[in-house]
């Protein structure tokens, strides 16, 4: 797992760990084992450190933790280096994260490629660099720079480490052969200063003004994540102690945070992460036998608001498109949006003018249907009318390409039925974006049961290519994301019928650690838009909304966001909705006593007696009504795994990662417990069919099997 060569009077030790160079065991014993090797050969003068393949060693292997850690640790591979009596030259290539920049901060030379990054991102795993990151690092760049780069995990490329001194050369070429030349140059100069545990950290004296400010910074993103505030008090260790207590202090709150849930959280996130691009068709179809088709020309059908978000992500991905729209004027409207967009990209610098003129300089436009005749893949952002969906499908089965690929952006509709409408229904499938769709990474991509897996493999391949997230389940109405979330809406109006105030809940969510209350989401989306299908739907049974409805086809309604609507409280769009706005279109919000005034009305003409509702109550049927639809979701094959669900809720709707997502905050709070709870609220409220238990959790509620074996039990039942 460590290779050792000599060249000349140049010792090379290169960890060989693929694919990431992680620094489990057996790496660390290879690597002190080695550096015993070069000490004691007096014919070596100075020792390269390395990474065989794609990159420098990416920190401690993740596996091994919640295991007792074994020695040799990453701190005694450093104190190795320090006591060589050779000076040690860190070759970084690739990403030098975690455990891999503390020893190369143990190093007394750092040499890196340009497109090198080094970080030390502990934090988003929920633990802290105490493989002596949190000691080296303010000694080396300062307290500042520690303070930042620790407490968020960002990486820094090559060029801006080098100004803080964490790089002292960026080199190009051969990463071995220049470290190897480095070594040559310095291997006969003393280096005893280049030691880090000897200095003192810098801006020591500024730790309490600096420390009072990222903790302030800290408090405003946090929601309730506190590995930031323990790293923070990591780096004041190494003002305050000194340095081998440091070292120890730090480890011993790693250990600590190593068992906390929120490090349990983040790191099955990271695994999930990386387990959804392994997706598998009920078909047997899967990603790693299924090639995804070569996409250069895509068209984006409706130039609203999707339409246009969906154009500037494949625009600034380097796609060209042509959007087409139902007569000139919106297209002229849409075209301005994407403009705009674009230059809003270039003002949050997610990319240059000049990338941006060069996108926009991409898109064609047209009213002309037939126009797509040669396009390799049509995303349609039309409205969500499934007869509108239909005729455009079955018109463009006709006039694109036979190889060409047809995706829907519906949110709701039924992929089998508009794959129904053309001759290739294997080259029909949803790619649901989330709004504001230039922004948000997760891409929803939905099968329908002829999808084929070539067609899945190219939208799942094209999401990876323009950046987002794509996760894949199966057909039904609403998918994984809407579906789990139409429950906990509902929920959060009939709790306001009750005698909860809006802006409990979105508090009372807020702080539990959601972007934004649902009260506040529904104001952001527009109010309208569910308004306009809730009175189709209504119309279809041959019914109207009205103000005193309680049960709509059989289930308990709440007419409120109805009431609101019809007083043209759309939202922020209209200046006034759940919260009144400064004017339209501001985010500026307060409290309304209108709203209080009509809440109050509503429970009056029905009877109802407002009670004090708990913060319990509102996490509970909140969180629960969303977790019992994911069972159900899961139980009928929709989401394959609980990881796609929570990557789903991790990206599409900002659920606090330190919990991992719904279904692994289900599993830490105890499915048992989850279970009896959604009983007793499904005997509270029997005309809420979303509180009928899900079958999946009862079983698992009994068993309580691992999150990671749910999917295999799943399977057997
Ligand atoms: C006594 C106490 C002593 C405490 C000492 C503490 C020491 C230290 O401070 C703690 C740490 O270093 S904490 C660590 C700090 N470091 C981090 O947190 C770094 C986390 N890693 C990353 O940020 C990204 O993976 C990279 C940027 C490295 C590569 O991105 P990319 O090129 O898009 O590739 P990709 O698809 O992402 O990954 C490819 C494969 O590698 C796998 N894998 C990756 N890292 C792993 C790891 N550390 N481990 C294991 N596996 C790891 C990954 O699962 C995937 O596997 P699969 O089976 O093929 O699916
Ligand atoms: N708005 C959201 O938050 C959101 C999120 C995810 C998915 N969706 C889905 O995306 C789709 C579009 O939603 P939206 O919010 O962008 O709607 P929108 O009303 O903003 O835009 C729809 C556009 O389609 C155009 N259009 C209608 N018929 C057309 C035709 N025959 N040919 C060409 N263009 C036509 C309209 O002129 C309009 O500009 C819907 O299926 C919706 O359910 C919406």
């Amino acid at each position: 797992m460590v290779d050792y060569w000599r060249q000349g009077s140049v010792a090379v030790i290169a960890v060989n760990n693929p694919p990431v160079n992680a620094l489990s065991y057996n790496v660390r014993v290879g690597l002190y084992n080695n550096l015993d090797k070069a000490a004691n050969d007096r014919d070596v003068l100075a020792v390269v450190i390395c990474g065989k393949g794609r990159t420098f060693p990416v920190g401690a292997d993740i596996h091994e933790f919640g295991q007792i850690p074994k020695e040799p640790w990453i701190t005694d591979v450093g104190r190795k280096i320090e006591s060589l009596g050779k000076p040690v030259i860190a070759a970084i290539h690739g990403t030098g994260l975690g455990g891999g920049l503390e020893i190369a901060l143990f190093c007394h030379y750092r040499i890196a490629l340009p497109n090198a990054r080094v970080g030390l991102p502990e934090v988003l795993i929920g633990l802290l660099p105490a493989g002596g990151g949190a000691q080296l690092l303010p000694r080396l760049a300062g307290i500042q720079v520690a303070m930042e780069m620790i407490t968020t995990g960002r990486q820094l490329p090559a060029s801006e480490a080098a100004k803080y001194n964490i790089i002292d050369k960026v080199v190009s070429g051969d990463i071995v052969k220049e470290g190897i030349e480095f070594a040559l140059r310095v291997q006969n100069k003393p280096f005893q200063d280049k030691i880090l545990r000897y200095r003192s950290p810098h801006g020591k004296d500024s730790l309490q003004p600096i420390t009072e400010a990222v903790l302030r910074k800290i408090k405003m993103r946090s929601r309730g994540f506190y590995a930031p505030v323990w790293c923070v008090r990591s780096i004041a260790n190494s003002v305050k102690l000194p340095f081998e207590e440091g070292l120890a202090q730090n480890r011993i709150m790693f250990q600590q945070m190593q068992l906390s849930g929120q490090a349990k959280a983040l790191q099955y996130a990271f695994f999930a992460e990386r387990s959804i691009s392994k997706w598998k068709l009920p078909c047997g179809g899967n990603f790693a036998t299924a090639v995804p088709r070569k996409i250069k020309t895509i068209s984006v059908i409706g130039a609203g608001t999707m339409g246009t978000g969906i154009t500037v992500a494949l625009l600034s991905a380097g796609f060209p498109v042509l959007l087409v729209e139902q007569n000139k004027r919106f297209l002229m409207k849409g075209v301005q949006t994407v403009q705009s967009l674009l230059e809003g990209g270039v003002k949050r610098r997610k990319f240059t003018a000049e990338q941006a003129k060069m996108a926009s300089s991409s898109l064609t436009t047209t009213v002309d249907l037939q126009a797509l005749n040669s396009v390799d893949l049509v995303i349609e952002a039309v409205f969500e009318t499934l007869s509108l969906k239909e005729d455009i499908f079955s018109k463009l089965d006709k006039i694109c390409k036979p190889e060409a690929i047809l995706c829907s952006n519906t949110s709701y509709l039924n992929i089998d039925k508009i794959a129904a409408s053309t001759r290739r229904p294997d080259k029909v499938v949803g790619t649901h974006f989330f709004s504001p769709a230039h922004i948000m990474r997760l891409m929803e991509n939905i099968y329908g049961c002829k999808t084929s897996p070539e067609t899945v493999a190219t939208v799942m391949d094209l999401g990876k290519r323009i950046g987002k997230v794509p996760v894949l389940v199966g057909t039904c109405p609403g998918f994984c994301a809407n579906r789990m979330n139409r429950p906990q809406s509902e929920e959060a109006l009939f709790l306001v019928e009750e005698g909860a105030q809006p802006e409990q809940i979105d508090q009372v969510l807020e702080d539990f650690g959601m972007p934004m209350g649902p009260f506040k989401v529904r104001d952001l989306a527009g109010g309208d838009i569910g308004w306009r299908s809730r009175k189709d739907a209504a119309l279809h049974l041959g019914l109207t909304l009205s103000y005193d409805l309680q049960f709509f086809n059989g289930e308990r309604y709440c007419s409120l966001a109805d009431k609101l609507c019809e007083l043209g409280r759309f939202g922020q769009k209209t200046g006034s909705g759940w919260y009144s706005y400064d004017k339209p279109g501001s985010k500026q919000l307060s409290i309304d006593e209108d709203v209080t005034k009509l809440i109050q009305n509503h429970r009056d003409s029905l009877g109802i007696k407002p009670r004090k509702i708990t913060t319990q109550e509102i996490q509970e049927r909140f969180l629960f009504s969303g977790i019992n639809e994911g069972f159900k979701i899961l139980e009928e094959g929709i989401a394959a795994r609980p990881e796609d669900i929570d990557i789903i809720w991790l990206y599409g709707f900002g659920f606090p990662r330190h919990y991992g997502g719904p279904m692994f905050y289900a599993s830490q709070i105890g499915l048992k417990r989850v279970y009896d709870r959604i009983c007793h609220y499904h005997e509270l409220f029997p005309y809420s069919s979303h509180w009928m238990p899900s079958k999946l959790l009862q079983k698992l509620s009994i068993q309580e099997v691992p999150i990671g074996q749910w999917a295999e039990l799943h399977s057997k039942l």
